[in-house]
């Protein structure tokens, strides 16, 4: 059969909603996924990449951002750091790839529902989230994003919430979160992730969290590892560490509260205090939602979440 031809066929098998995504599936080959989504699509560089951040001020990004700082390091123990970083990557993706299935859709269920349970997330009206990919083994948010774009629908009107996802512009670390009201909005990207095109079905561009003049009151974060004092060790990247600061920047410019940055966690992504390594452009975390319980890792969690 020609390419073509297959296109026809898969066109034919899914739903009318997705018709208007491209389909170029040739290398690899589509993985069905939690979203109901499954097609492929190489990332194209439309924007260019910003202009450079502001240089860190002596310690980490978050020590200008009123919580946690990470711990000092000089260049000469950066390079230990950056090893350390691997070596504990190398470890967290091990344990993950040998989670019991059954215990990974447990604590998928249960961290979502904890999520969706919180009052920080019942009451936000706008938030960044990530398109969880099974084969990176990423607690699941599935449900959380199905659940936000169906009352943003045309029952909850009065309960909207803005929602902006994850689209990888380049491989310099560079990263958007754009606004989609629809899962049918993302198609996979090179790395199998499923993001947002750049434009809608209409060609008008997607609202930029960055260029926004509201700001978003919570972050759900992926990530490798995380400990109770607010440390992240993310894939290696630097995107969320990087767009995190710009993010941050921004709001403290305009005066807006800073947004909660939350990430889910499997349990055995919990890691012992000054286990997770830290060089001084992370952004340390307010709270980690485990399966056993949302823990507040900064100082304003702990007041905000009264504990
Ligand atoms: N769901 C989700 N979306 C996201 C991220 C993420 O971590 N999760 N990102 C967060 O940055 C950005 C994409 N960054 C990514 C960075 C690495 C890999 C990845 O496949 N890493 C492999 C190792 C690859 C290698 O070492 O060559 C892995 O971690 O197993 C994927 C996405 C934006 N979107
Ligand atoms: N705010 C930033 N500004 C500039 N470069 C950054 C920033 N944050 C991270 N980087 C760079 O990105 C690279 C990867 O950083 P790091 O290992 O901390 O990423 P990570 O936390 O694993 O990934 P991510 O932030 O995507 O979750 C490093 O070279 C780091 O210097």
């Amino acid at each position: 059969m020609t390419l073509n031809g297959l296109r026809q066929m898969v066109r034919h098998l899914l739903p009318s909603s997705l018709h208007h995504c491209p389909l170029r599936f040739s290398t690899p080959p589509p993985l069905p996924n939690k979203f109901g989504l499954c097609l492929t699509r190489p990332i194209t560089a439309r924007h260019p990449h910003p202009p450079p951040l502001s240089p860190p001020a002596g310690l980490s990004s978050a020590a200008n951002m009123s919580t946690t700082t990470s711990t000092t390091s000089d260049s000469s123990d950066l390079g230990t750091i950056i090893n350390q970083k691997k070596a504990l990557r190398t470890k967290v993706r091990r344990a993950l790839r040998s989670m019991d299935p059954n215990l990974r859709s447990q604590e998928d269920e249960a961290i979502q529902n904890l999520v969706l349970q919180a009052p920080w997330f019942k009451f936000c009206e706008s938030l960044c989230a990530y398109i969880s990919c099974s084969a990176l083994r990423e607690v699941d948010t599935s449900k959380l994003l199905h659940e936000i774009l169906d009352l943003s629908s045309k029952d909850y009107p009065q309960k909207r919430k803005t929602l902006y996802v994850p689209r990888v512009e380049d491989k310099n670390s560079y990263m958007r979160m754009l606004n989609i009201t629809n899962i049918s909005d993302l198609i996979a990207n090179s790395m199998n992730i499923l993001e947002p095109a750049p434009t809608d079905v209409d060609g008008n561009d997607r609202e930029d969290v960055l260029l926004s003049d509201h700001p978003v009151d919570l972050l759900l974060l992926p990530g490798l590892a995380f400990d109770k004092s607010g440390r992240r060790l993310g894939r290696g990247g630097g995107y969320y560490d990087t767009f995190l600061t710009r993010y941050l920047e921004r709001a403290k410019e305009k005066k807006w509260k800073r947004p909660l940055l939350v990430a889910l966690s499997y349990s055995v992504q919990i890691m012992d205090d000054d286990i997770v390594p830290v060089t001084p452009t992370d952004v340390f975390i307010d709270a980690i939602v485990s399966p056993s319980g949302v823990i507040p890792t900064s100082a304003a969690a702990k007041e905000r979440f009264q504990l």
